[in-house]
């Protein structure tokens, strides 16, 4: 090719590259000139990525100090410390409706634990209440109470036109629709009061979102804020704003709602924020909701109920294979009874647990932020109505912020393959999720901690699933040498603030399960990660086949619904002896012997198993008899 011909082509590709954006992969292959471009290309490419990603990451820093500065230039309130000494009042002492106590007395509730006395009167006087109590002291009930009390006055100046008189916030859906459902029940016999959940409406029902004239809102952040949008006056008239889990508000990718949130509403208004574990150092959420003096509650109890409400264990193991064993032989041997949760720390363990379990014939239902929330309030409903005994739950997402980004970015024990993965996973899981925070499973015995919790606060709120109320529970957690850290900490922190030793340790002679574990062995080996996906995708049919969606498309579509149907079939690890699951006198330790851990059934497979077998070989005679050559005799 003669020169001039080069540098004409070199031209024409410059123009081309200046004019348009470049194709990088369609340029030509073969000219060298062209190359050189593309390189040139390429590198202008990365530079201007490089310079909008700069450009982001500037606007963010100046919108975090605009933040910053927002916060600084709020004046904090006045805040009263108040010790409370439980006087032991009933309901009735508070001055409430009739039909509240009607309400109240229809739940079973027949006297205010010492969350209720203290913030059931204070709120009825107007107060700004800061509520911290330990998990299932009954948070929910202190702050519905005063409102259904006050709301019935209220509903006569607002007939809910313009908004509502009551916003109650909190940062999942399960704990939304928790709260709604009590309310409910609270306001029963109030049926002029309304209340929605906006979390329960679809997002293109817009004539509902339109058209709502409710007293008061349950609702996330993010709900909140689409309904501000749709009608800018909606929270013009609250006179009463609530948040329960506030710590967990401004804690992971909530804060920018919030302080929206905040603009919305009018000047002044009554605040009350509750949590199990509100810090003191509060001061973000404090500065930017409370609307005057703040009384901050210091209850008698502590942050976890007394040792003869709730006991607590540790027990520890070698590895984490032998925790997998002493898990299935207490359930085997029936040293956890009753109905448990079983929580782990990241939702793939969700599924690998489920299949163990699955193989030792321990039936189980699982919860995680990667569900829909329809499902995961499905999946907490059928726990509460017994259809499972022993619901496996990852609660990343929870507590805090910190571990769901550690799984989205696939830093958890199974890592996503590919890196472009990693949105994709981030997608899927649900900020508006929460599986140990304030969800009320109900008549929980046990809650074992399968894997190690990594914070205080998150231990505070799995061992909350259970001793709530006025009923006793269980913990128990597993420790393996690599969370040894944790647990120190943790212990360290909750003995200091309960003023004794909490945890107790839970002894096990590894030695005398060698059985179990050789069976869990074998489970875990065919438990693989292709199975474990293969789980996960079989759970989401499964979700899909309930989803109140697709059930208008699969009436029309029966051949659809069959298909989907005859593809739900649980996922199975191939083991070689189903007698894997049956629990035979040679495997029961020492000081368990004499007790029968047989199965329902098992001895009735056993037998039907010999019955089978001895056929076979008759038939196998018979037709051996029959055969001339076989039984030919000299
Ligand atoms: N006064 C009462 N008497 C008997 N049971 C009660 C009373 N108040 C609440 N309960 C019961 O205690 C359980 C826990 O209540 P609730 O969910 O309000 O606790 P919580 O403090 O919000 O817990 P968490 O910190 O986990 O959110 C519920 O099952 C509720 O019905």
């Amino acid at each position: 090719m003669a020169p001039d011909e080069v540098t004409k082509k070199k031209r024409k590709s410059v123009k081309f590259a200046e004019e348009e954006p470049p194709k990088v992969k369609e340029a030509p292959k073969k000219q060298k000139a062209g190359k050189k471009i593309e390189v040139s290309v390429e590198l202008r490419d990365k530079n201007e990525e490089k310079m909008g990603r700069k450009r982001k990451h500037r606007m963010k820093k100046s919108q975090a100090e605009k933040r910053q500065k927002l916060m600084e230039s709020l004046v904090g309130p006045q805040v009263d410390e108040m010790d409370f000494e439980p006087e032991h009042k009933t309901f009735a002492d508070f001055g409430l409706d009739e039909r509240i106590l009607k309400s109240i007395g229809e739940l079973g509730w027949e006297k205010a634990n010492q969350v209720q006395e203290s913030v059931i009167s204070l709120a009825l006087e107007n107060k700004n209440i800061m509520g911290r109590a330990r998990t299932g002291s009954g948070k929910t009930g202190a702050f519905l109470i005063p409102l259904v009390q006050k709301l019935i006055a209220e509903s006569k100046t607002n007939d809910g036109s313009v908004g509502p008189s009551a916003v109650i916030i909190a940062p999942t859906k399960e704990l939304i629709t928790q709260i709604y459902k009590l309310f409910v029940k609270l306001s029963q016999a109030l049926p002029f009061l309304q209340a929605i959940n906006l979390c329960d409406i679809n997002e293109e029902e817009n004539s509902v979102w339109l058209e709502d004239r409710s007293h008061v809102v349950v609702t996330t952040p993010g709900k909140l804020l689409r309904m501000c949008s749709l009608r800018p006056e909606y929270c013009t008239l609250v006179s009463y704003l609530v948040m329960d889990e506030a710590d967990l508000l401004l804690s992971f990718g909530y804060e920018e709602e919030m302080i929206k949130i905040r603009s919305k509403l009018p000047p002044t208004y009554q605040c009350l924020m509750t949590s199990a574990t509100l810090k003191d150092d509060m001061t973000t959420l404090k500065k930017l909701f409370m609307t005057g003096p703040v009384i901050t509650i210091k209850l008698t109890e502590g942050d976890l109920p007394n040792s003869d409400q709730l006991t607590q264990y540790q027990l520890t193991c070698g590895s984490d294979e032998e925790r997998f064993a002493i898990l299935v032989a207490m359930f085997k041997l029936k040293l956890i009874v009753g109905r448990s949760i079983l929580f782990v720390n990241t939702i793939d363990r969700c599924y690998k647990l489920m299949l163990i379990l699955r193989v030792f014939g321990l039936k189980s239902c699982i919860l995680n932020s990667a569900m829909p929330a329809n499902s995961r309030c499905h999946v907490i409903n059928q726990f509460n109505e017994g259809s499972y005994q022993i619901v496996i739950a990852s609660d990343v997402s929870d507590a805090d912020g910190s571990k769901l980004k550690e799984e989205i970015a696939g830093k958890s024990d199974e890592k996503p393959e590919k890196d472009e993965k990693k949105g994709k996973k981030a997608s899927k899981l649900d900020k508006e999720s929460g599986v140990s925070r304030g969800i009320d499973f109900h008549h929980v015995s046990n809650v074992v901690n399968f894997d190690f919790p990594e914070t205080t606060d998150a231990y505070i709120h799995r061992v909350g699933r259970t001793a709530r109320g006025f009923n006793k529970g269980t913990a128990l957690s597993f420790c393996i040498p690599s969370e040894r850290a944790h647990l120190e900490q943790i212990q360290e922190e909750i003995n200091q603030q309960m003023g004794r030793k909490v945890l107790q340790p839970y002894e096990f002679r590894i030695k005398e399960l060698d059985t179990f574990l050789l069976r869990t062995r074998e489970a875990l080996s065919k438990c693989t990660k292709g199975v474990i996906k293969k789980a996960r995708l079989k759970e989401i049919r499964q979700e899909l086949m309930r989803s109140a969606n697709l059930q208008t498309f699969f009436a029309k579509n029966e051949r659809e619904k069959l298909l989907m149907q005859t593809d739900c079939h649980p996922v199975m690890l191939k083991i070689n002896s189903p007698a894997i699951a049956d629990v035979t006198s040679y495997m029961v330790p020492e000081a368990l012997r004499g007790m029968d851990f047989s199965a329902p059934g098992a001895k009735n497979r056993r037998y039907n198993m010999g019955q089978k077998h001895r056929q076979k070989l008759k038939h196998k005679f018979q037709k051996k008899g029959k055969d001339p050559l076989k039984t030919f005799k000299i």
